[in-house]
């Protein structure tokens, strides 16, 4: 089995490589050509999708769901041209800040 960070980075190599892929044969790069409007409408779906697989009681439909929300979540942090260390490093920095010390900091910046 992989580890979650190998599977993550695995993942984001494929969808940076798919800049200037065909959109007919790879549904990453028909995200891209769509633009940002439609990566944001997939993520807000996969959302509004894992919300309902939560309330209910299987496990595999609700991963599933999640899943979705994630890798969309990541053809969008591609999309913008960000690298994935700028969101492992943020989540990296949040480590051993309670999160209401974080809300703190949120609301005082
Ligand atoms: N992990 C995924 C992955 N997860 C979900 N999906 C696609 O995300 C879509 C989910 O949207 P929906 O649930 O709304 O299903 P849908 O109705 O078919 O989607 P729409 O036509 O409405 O957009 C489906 O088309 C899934 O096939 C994914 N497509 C690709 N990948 C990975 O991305 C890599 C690159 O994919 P290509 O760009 O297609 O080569 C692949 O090798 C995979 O590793």
């Amino acid at each position: 089995m992989s580890s979650p960070s190998d599977v993550l980075s695995q993942l984001f190599a494929t969808l940076e490589s798919r800049k200037g892929a065909d959109p007919k044969a790879s549904y990453v790069a028909s995200l891209y050509a769509k633009g940002v409007d439609a990566i944001a409408k997939k993520v807000g779906e996969e959302a509004a999708e894992t919300i309902i697989a939560a309330k209910n009681d299987d496990d595999h439909a609700f991963v599933y769901e999640l899943a979705d929300l994630w890798f969309h979540s990541l053809v969008l942090l591609a999309q913008r041209g960000l690298p994935l260390d700028t969101l492992s490093d943020e989540l990296a920095r949040r480590f051993g800040t309670s999160g209401h010390a974080e809300k703190a900091a949120r609301t005082s910046s």
